[in-house]
């Protein structure tokens, strides 16, 4: 949003000029003629208006998980609470990381790859390695784009397994950055204005894995095995660590409603928000503080085997005080959810059944009937409500007036 102003000047230009001076965060002025002539004539000068407007600069907003995580699904969620749809940079490589969206831009951390796939190989590093990344200008070029300047971010081709040319990111309302390491480094992490974890637990990342790279990519079942073993030393030292930084941590873990479960196709999630986050009010449900534990099944909720189970208390994880939102099994019917999203407050909706309508609009994606799909979604609203919260802080306004 800009906080705009105009007044009438005189110009010597003829006619007047239009210009824009799009640096993000800068005066932008725009001149442009009082009438369809090119301005009133003022004894040879001509009147014209000149309008000036701050330019908000952008809310940097972290995202880490190990790779297969379900990132680019989360970040689907995020960006369509939005409006409209994301795509790569129009004309530009077309195996570039980064989705841009009317309000959003996501870049991918692989860009920050210092060694390419082969220079791992000659090193004998993960790309989970910090050796492998380069941090002082991921902590430059982060930081020029949240003070509105324009980078020109290198890319790490998943294709080719080499870096190609570097492609121009022009400054966004929100500057998401997804990947390996957004909290690792303390200078990037101090940038950011909200930050989340996604933590799946070792049995359920292995399923969606073979999932996905053995029906999509083609991998056996055994090279799966490998690569995750492979990765799970630098993913414990470099990788999970960060979730101690986390504002938001979505937690995945097997059910407990089935014992002994070793499926991993009814999921237990856990939405664990830290407490005193400026600009961050966790999600509760009925009742905030209090501990419960509530199975809604019945005459609202059809529910078969193993059935549903929500939680919601106070906790502490890694010294800091949290709220916890706990959900095990999964919807049968997605449009009953609203029963479920009625009894959940803070949800920073803008209208009753904001969360059941983005989940249904989505039911296609991976999650979508369980407690995955259903706290991306509500983080993907407190990350719009923080923005609107921000912007509205930066131009002296309620937060009513700086709705997207
Ligand atoms: N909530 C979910 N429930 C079930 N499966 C999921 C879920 N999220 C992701 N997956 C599975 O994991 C795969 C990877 O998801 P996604 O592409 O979103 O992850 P990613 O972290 O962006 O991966 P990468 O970093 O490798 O690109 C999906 O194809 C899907 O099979
Ligand atoms: O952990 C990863 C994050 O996505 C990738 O494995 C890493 O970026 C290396 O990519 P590739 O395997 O394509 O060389």
């Amino acid at each position: 949003m800009a906080i705009c102003s105009a007044h009438t000047i005189t110009s010597l230009h003829s006619p007047c000029t239009t210009f824009t001076n799009t640096g993000f965060g800068q005066k932008q002025v725009i001149f442009f003629t009082s009438n369809r002539k090119g301005g009133r004539r003022h004894g040879g000068a001509r009147s014209c208006f000149q309008v000036s407007c701050s330019v908000d600069k952008p809310v940097v907003i972290g995202l880490a998980a190990d790779s297969g995580c379900g990132k680019s699904t989360f970040m689907r969620r995020l960006t369509s609470v939005f409006g409209g749809a994301a795509s790569p940079p129009k004309g530009g490589n077309p195996d570039s990381n980064t989705l841009i969206s009317d309000t959003t831009t996501v870049i991918c951390l692989d860009d920050y790859h210092s060694l390419d796939r082969n220079g791992r190989k000659e090193e004998g590093v993960t790309a989970l390695d910090p050796r492998a990344n380069n941090f002082d200008l991921m902590y430059e070029q982060v930081k020029a784009i949240k003070e509105g300047k324009a980078i020109e971010k290198p890319i790490y081709n998943h294709v080719t397994g080499l870096l190609d040319p570097p492609e121009l990111i022009q400054p966004p309302k929100i500057f998401v950055i997804e990947g390996l390491h957004p909290m690792f480094d303390e200078r990037v992490r101090d940038l950011l204005d909200f930050s989340i974890y996604l933590d799946i637990s070792d049995d359920v990342k292995f399923a969606w894995k073979i999932q996905r790279d053995m029906a999509e990519r083609g991998h056996s079942l055994e090279s799966i095995k490998a690569s995750i073993e492979a990765r799970k030393p630098d993913f414990d030292a470099f990788i999970d660590p960060q979730k101690q930084y986390a504002d938001a941590v979505i937690e995945v873990l097997p059910t407990q409603l089935i014992p002994d479960d070793n499926e991993g196709k009814v999921l237990r999630v856990k939405l664990i928000q830290k407490e005193g986050v400026k600009n961050f009010d966790p999600v509760y449900l009925f009742d905030e503080g209090s501990s419960i534990s509530w199975v809604p099944c019945g005459r609202k909720l059809t529910c078969s085997y193993p059935g549903i189970k929500f939680a919601y208390g106070p906790d502490t994880y890694y010294g800091h005080e949290v709220s916890v939102v706990e959900m095990d099994g999964a919807f049968d019917r997605l449009d009953e959810l609203i029963y479920v999203e009625s009894h959940l407050s803070n949800l920073s909706t803008k209208f009753y059944g904001e969360v059941t309508q983005q989940m249904l609009k989505h039911a296609d994606f991976p999650g979508s009937n369980n407690g995955t799909g259903l706290f991306q979604t509500i983080i993907g609203l407190k990350i719009r409500d923080l923005y609107e919260q921000i912007i509205a802080e930066r131009a002296g306004t309620p937060a009513e007036a700086a709705k997207v």
